[in-house]
């Protein structure tokens, strides 16, 4: 079976509609896309086998994504520590930050020996916006990252792996190896998953959508057991 993708530009122009007709916030779509984050990482890399998770987040609404995620991965038993180099201002962004702060969760700027000593690593980098080549600090950010996967480090990629072109993949030579472990795609999966590897695990996360508004967009909604937020995928994208 096939699994349908949406294109970079496609998919801001869904969030667009998400955000007017179709009644949402951001801080709700940010809110159910950290916790289908959250759970995807408990279903794969449970706190009794990776309790140290780093969260690298970016400036922009995935590294808002990363925020949301780590508040959960406290409230699910893991020891979470973010990475911010680069905060945003806006309330959305300051008010996540606040929940962190009063949850106790660390905000590290000394980025080798905290990849060097967690267990698991969240890349909440860059989402659908990214646009290359990756501009300085990040560039070196996801170096050190993929340094830390070569020695043994577990990465779970929020809705695309950051550097990858959205479209087209690992096209940026400083990224053409980088393989996350985990993806979770948000709302739908872009077409850089097509170049995923066979190796990685796939969920699709954000379960905000009717099926009708599914249809209207021609994507393809996984089948959310439960509860679930999250769901694994074992398609082949189309
Ligand atoms: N539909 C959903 O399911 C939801 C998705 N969400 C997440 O939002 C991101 C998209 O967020 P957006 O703010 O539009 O952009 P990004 O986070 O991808 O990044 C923009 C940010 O990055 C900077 N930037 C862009 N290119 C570069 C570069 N080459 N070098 C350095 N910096 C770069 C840019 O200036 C901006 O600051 C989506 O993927 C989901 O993860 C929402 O949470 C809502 C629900
Ligand atoms: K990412």
């Amino acid at each position: 079976m096939s699994f349908r993708t949406i294109e970079a530009a496609k998919a801001a122009l869904l969030d667009k509609e998400l955000m007017s007709s179709m009644g949402f916030s951001i801080d709700q779509l940010m809110e159910l896309a950290g916790l289908a984050v959250a759970q995807a990482v408990f279903k794969e890399y449970p706190p009794s086998s990776a309790k140290n998770c780093l969260i690298l987040c970016g400036p922009g609404n995935n590294g808002g994504d990363g925020l949301v995620a780590a508040r959960h991965l406290k409230l699910f038993g893991y020891t979470p520590k973010v990475y911010y180099p680069k905060p945003t201002n806006r309330p959305i962004f300051q008010g996540l930050t606040t929940q962190l702060e009063n949850f106790n969760i660390a905000f590290v700027s000394d980025l080798p020996p905290e990849l060097k000593s967690c267990d698991l690593i969240i890349d909440s980098l860059f989402g659908f916006s990214f646009k290359p080549p990756i501009r300085s600090p990040f560039d070196s950010v996801i170096a050190q990252m993929l340094d830390a996967q070569n020695n043994g480090k577990h990465i779970v990629a929020v809705d695309i792996p950051s550097g990858w072109d959205v479209d087209a993949g690992p096209v940026s030579p400083e990224i053409k190896n980088y393989q996350p472990d985990l993806l979770v795609s948000l709302t739908a999966p872009k077409p850089c998953t097509k170049l995923l590897s066979p190796h990685s695990s796939h969920y699709v996360g954000g379960r905000f959508i009717p099926q009708e508004f599914a249809q209207k967009w021609n994507i393809d909604l996984p089948p959310f057991h439960g509860v679930d937020q999250c769901s694994k995928l074992n398609y082949h994208m189309d």
